[in-house]
């Protein structure tokens, strides 16, 4: 019996870590690894997972948490999903330490490619199957992300199971409309709508059988054909790192500024910081850990699992960003050089 993965797919801040967290936690018995691809040279959601499941473990015994690094699922890394997968799973799948595996790909992957790794790879295909694409969907932004970028209609058209998530920022009816317009893009998949990612768990890890069909509809598969390997124009990514305490107060200033500039288009905003302390520099007040979280113009700061990290890091995910600015203010912020 080979293991079933499943991958979990969805644009920018559409839900997927919550998601995979909420799977983590859960205590549906099932054990899982998990993979996660980023957009973006620093891993924040490894860290994130690593952080969730490390507190897990402790009671419960989580699995790995592997972190791919920079690259998209859907073009040059595609040889280290295999190779990850060959690592984690042994040659006899019985053996493995886990019952599933979950790959979080990255916002800005399409599933396609991945998926066709699993169904023409012979090595790969003795370990483990695909068991089913759950693609997650921003109730408030996929009219946007589908008119603008060529990764979100192909995350609907492969997924067999659609999480219409956010629906807590749109009104019923507009949730209504948007599910709707899921299934016209994708009749073949169970939409579900949800806020924070909760749908029940054996619905999202259900067996599914090996997905071996096209994405359907005339207007899903001409965007499955044109996005083989291509990116939303100047999409890009600013990975920053400071060592030592960071002022969120002026880190919330700063990415709320950023999120409304029109010079760019900030999509996203993630990162897991050591936060000074209100006392400021006051001797014997350790720094905290903040998580910071940014979709488009909606910025979330929270307390962080565990210790606060040595490093504070933040990715900025975005269209025309300009790299060379952005890192004069993070350094303004955090005396990072
Ligand atoms: N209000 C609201 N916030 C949500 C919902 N689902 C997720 N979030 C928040 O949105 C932010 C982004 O969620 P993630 O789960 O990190 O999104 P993601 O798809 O993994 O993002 P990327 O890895 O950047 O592609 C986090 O702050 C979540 O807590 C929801 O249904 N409603």
């Amino acid at each position: 019996m080979t293991v079933p993965v499943t991958l979990i797919a969805g644009f920018l801040g559409s839900g997927k870590t919550t998601l995979v967290r909420r799977i983590l936690a859960g205590s549906h018995g099932v054990r899982c690894a998990v993979i996660v691809n980023e957009f973006g040279e620093v891993g924040i959601d490894g860290d994130l997972l690593q952080r969730a499941n490390v507190k897990r473990a402790d009671s419960q015994g989580g699995g790995a948490v592997v972190e791919l690094a920079n690259g998209c699922i859907c073009c040059e890394i595609q040889d280290d999903l295999r190779t990850t997968l060959l690592g984690l799973v042994p040659e006899d799948p019985a053996r493995a330490p886990f019952d599933r595996v979950l790959v979080e790909a990255s916002g800005a992957a399409s599933p396609g490619p991945a998926a066709q790794t699993f169904l023409i790879d012979g090595v790969l295909q003795a370990r483990v199957h695909l068991d089913g694409i759950v693609a997650l969907v921003h109730a408030g932004l996929i009219d946007h992300l589908l008119r603008e970028t060529a990764e979100a209609e192909a995350q609907i058209a492969y997924a067999d199971r659609i999480v219409l998530n956010h629906a807590d920022r749109v009104e019923a009816e507009e949730a209504e409309r948007v599910a709707g317009l899921m299934r016209s893009l994708n009749p073949l998949a169970d939409v579900r709508t949800a806020v924070r990612a909760e749908v029940p768990l054996d619905w999202v890890l259900g067996q599914k059988g090996a997905v071996e069909r096209e994405p359907p509809g005339p207007r899903v598969t001409r965007a499955a054909d044109r996005e083989v390997a291509r990116h939303t124009k100047g999409l890009g990514s600013v990975s920053l790192v400071a060592k030592g305490a960071v002022d969120v107060d002026a880190l919330v200033i700063w990415l709320e500024f950023l999120a409304k500039r029109r010079s760019h288009e900030l999509m996203r905003a993630k990162g897991v910081v050591a936060a000074r302390s209100r006392q400021g520099g006051q001797q014997g007040v350790p720094p905290r850990c903040l998580e910071i979280q940014g979709v488009y113009r909606w910025l979330e700061v929270t307390d962080g699992e565990g210790e606060a990290p040595e490093r504070s890091q933040l990715v900025l995910i975005g269209r025309d960003l300009d790299e060379a600015e952005i890192r004069r203010g993070w350094a303004a912020i955090t005396g990072a050089g």
